[in-house]
């Protein structure tokens, strides 16, 4: 067939098996790319696609149903650019047709629900103080949860159909940066199931498995840039490429009891704990990016590269590392050895005002656990992480978080006049109220503030 757009399939796609939910930039550069690499290495009947949903707004779906749903990965190393036309996304909805929803999910074929809501995505939007203490998301996701448009609520509805059409046991699985995360969801799912109707929560408690998942694959939000790349490097229009590291890592806990593609396949690993995995992520990772978020920013950098590549930025990294090793129960020299080359690769332009969206949400898991962790192993709680919470105090006075943070927004409203010690026990009261109590911390914070508080909005001397 003569195929203008260049988006025309070679072979029928694989049959919907995989229901996922999110279509963000991370979606589409790893679990829908493992699905495909997975599907690229079995026999064709074993190929399993997927049928993805938006979480919010129905924009990707409609970019991506103009493309048969195939869209291009372009992994970009410091040395160039390789590129892959995923073929494993074969349906994309509006994330509001629960009739497509619910009708996907009734079917016996499909076996998987995979989920990217981003952090906020579980949580309800505080309007005071909240117990954000690790591990205390599920706590607030139940609050949330009443709302149908929330991914607990659109979990119950389908599950509520797949009952009702006796398509059998499905597996849940969540891809979000949040510890034991498919536990959160199976305790907030079975929450809200319980205020609908006993039965179901019942019948969700015996047929749904909800994995945890360690996910890592750096993918920054796509650019203009980004289309204009791939259009050069492939000759195609694609409205939804997606521009990713080579790293990429995958670590799933617990049962698949309608089977799952052959993830394995493509470098995807299943453990019995997935928890020294989890915590090494987020404390080396996700907290060196958070660090470098609200460091950099204030001192006039714009992606990680350029604050990795700052001395003062990068000096607090390598302590708050170090800070974390000391509890890690897993090897840590590898990964952060990795993590110096990942940092430096200036060619993925991660935004690092990207990064600094939902302090409120990320500091808990990401930098506070470490402080409870070290005080929970007799160590001193560690100046580093509260450097890191200072400089989030300083971003949200120096930024309008009411889009970026809603869960900061009355924080930062009481913030302005206040000094240091104040500033840093109303933060501590939000991000994890047990550190609150910690007088070490909390003075570490404010000292950390202080030395900041004559730039507030600029570059530390
Ligand atoms: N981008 C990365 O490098 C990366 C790496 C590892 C894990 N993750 C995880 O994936 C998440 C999404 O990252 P992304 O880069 O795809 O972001 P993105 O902004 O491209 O996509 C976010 C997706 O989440 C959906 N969403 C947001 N709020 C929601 C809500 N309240 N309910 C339902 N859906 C909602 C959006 O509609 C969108 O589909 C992150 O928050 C993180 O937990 C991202
Ligand atoms: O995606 P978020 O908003 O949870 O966090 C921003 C980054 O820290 C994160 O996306 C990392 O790039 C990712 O977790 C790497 O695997």
């Amino acid at each position: 067939m003569h195929d203008e757009t260049g988006w025309v399939r070679s072979e029928p796609p694989a049959p919907v098996r995989v229901v996922h939910l999110g279509l963000g930039a991370f979606a589409r550069a790893h679990q829908l790319w493992y699905t495909h690499q997975a599907n690229e290495r079995v026999d064709p009947a074993d190929r399993w696609g997927v049928a993805a949903f938006t979480g919010r707004s129905p924009v990707a779906a409609q970019a991506l149903a103009t493309q048969d749903g195939r869209y291009t990965v372009l992994v970009r190393s410091a040395d160039g650019d390789t590129p892959t036309v995923v073929d494993s996304l074969v349906s994309v909805h509006d994330g509001t047709d629960g009739t497509a929803w619910r009708g996907h999910l009734s079917r016996a074929e499909v076996g998987v629900v995979t989920l990217t809501v981003t952090e906020a995505g579980y949580r309800r939007l505080p309007s005071g103080g909240l117990d954000r203490d690790h591990p205390g998301v599920a706590r607030d996701i139940a609050r949330h949860a009443r709302d149908a448009e929330t991914a607990p609520g659109r979990l119950v509805d389908g599950l509520r159909a797949r009952r009702a059409a006796g398509a059998g046991p499905i597996a849940v699985v969540s891809c979000d940066n949040l510890p034991d995360n498919g536990d959160a969801t199976r305790r907030v799912t079975l929450e809200l199931a319980r205020q609908v109707d006993a039965g179901l929560a019942r019948w969700i408690e015996e047929n749904v498995s909800f994995v945890s998942t360690m996910v890592d694959r750096i993918t920054p939000a796509t650019t203009d840039a980004d289309r204009a790349a791939v259009r050069t490097l492939t000759g195609r229009d694609d409205r939804s490429p997606v521009v990713t590291e080579p790293f990429s890592d995958w670590v799933l806990q617990g049962g698949f009891p309608a089977g799952r593609p052959a993830w394995e396949l493509a470098g995807a690993r299943f453990v019995d704990d997935l928890a020294p995995e989890v915590h090494r992520k987020l404390w080396l990772l996700n907290a060196g990016h958070s660090l470098l978020a609200y460091e950099g920013l204030a001192r006039g950098r714009s992606t990680v590269a350029e604050a990795f590549a700052d001395p003062v930025c990068r000096a607090d990294l390598e302590r708050l590392w170090s800070e974390a090793a000391e509890v890690l129960p897993v090897p840590v020299d590898g990964p952060v050895a990795d993590l110096r080359t990942r940092f430096a690769n200036a060619r993925i332009e991660h935004r690092l005002d990207q990064i600094a969206r939902d302090g409120s949400q990320k500091l808990p898991v990401r930098v506070l656990a470490v402080a409870q962790a070290r005080s929970a192993a007799g160590l001193p709680v560690g100046r580093a992480g509260a450097a890191v919470v200072a400089a989030w105090i300083q971003h949200l006075e120096a930024t309008d978080v009411s889009a970026s943070d809603p869960g900061a927004t009355a924080l930062a409203e009481r913030l302005p006049g206040r000094g240091s010690a104040a500033r840093a026990r109303l933060a501590l009261d939000l991000l994890a109220p047990r550190l609150a109590r910690s007088d070490v911390f909390a003075r570490h914070v404010a000292e950390s503030l202080a030395v900041r508080q004559p730039t507030l909005t600029g570059a530390r001397p």
